[in-house]
């Protein structure tokens, strides 16, 4: 399975009220990954959107992925993003199988990302490449993390932090697969422009 595309992860602040409506126009504009992001303890309603969100991203063909949560994931049978302190990726591939996909956070250091796929990740993520309202102490990345990555590594590269229409060419330029986008996608005013900026995202990357 070839990884490339716009990957547009949820946010429960910045969505709230419209998670289903925004996410299905950016499904719209085109993704390829989707990701379920919310950090609170509610598990019936983590499970009820996480249910929902399947639902449609089966309908568009993209593949759904869950933040931080192995058990969510396997109970849904659907991709898992792991963080470095989200637990050890070998039980969690062995937990959700060879064919789930599994994303690994390896900020901006090269070992993590060679370790992660020792591990059997699916893709490595890199960022924050820009300032980001969403995670604003996020480490920091440089493009020459991701000129490295190429260098050295057989696994799609996805990237993240503050990624907008205006600064995620040079991303692309340098090897980014996946561009990895909250508020840049969602913070939009209404689903009619999440779905442009989707295209507008995917136009970037299928120079
Ligand atoms: C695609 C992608 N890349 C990086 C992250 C960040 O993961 P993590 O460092 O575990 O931080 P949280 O998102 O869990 O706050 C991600 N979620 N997705
Ligand atoms: C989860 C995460 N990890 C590093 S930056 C970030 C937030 C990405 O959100 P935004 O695209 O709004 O900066
Ligand atoms: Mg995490």
């Amino acid at each position: 399975m070839k990884l490339r595309g716009l990957y547009a992860i949820t946010d429960s602040q910045l969505l709230a009220g419209k998670l289903l409506p925004f996410v299905e126009a950016a499904l719209d504009g085109g993704l390829a990954l989707l990701q379920y992001r919310d950090k609170s303890t509610d598990d019936a309603r983590r499970l009820r959107e996480a249910e929902a969100l399947r639902g449609l991203c089966e309908r568009y063909k993209a593949h759904l992925i869950i933040n931080d949560d192995a058990e969510l994931a396997a109970r849904l049978g659907v991709g898992l993003h792991l963080g470095q302190t989200d637990g050890p990726l070998t039980p969690a591939r062995a937990l959700l199988g060879r064919q789930a996909i599994i994303g690994s956070t390896c900020h901006s250091q090269i070992e993590l990302a060679e370790q992660a796929a020792r591990e059997g990740a699916s893709y490595v993520a890199f960022g924050r490449f820009f300032n980001s309202s969403t995670k604003p102490g996020a480490p920091t990345a440089t493009l020459d993390i991701l000129d490295q990555a190429r260098a050295r590594l057989n696994l799609p590269i996805c990237v993240i932090g503050g990624i907008t229409l205006e600064n995620a060419a040079p991303l692309v330029a340098h090897g980014a697969d996946l561009l990895a986008v909250v508020h840049g996608l969602f913070g939009a005013e209404s689903p009619q422009e999440v779905t442009r900026r989707a295209r507008a995202f995917n136009d970037l990357l299928s120079i």
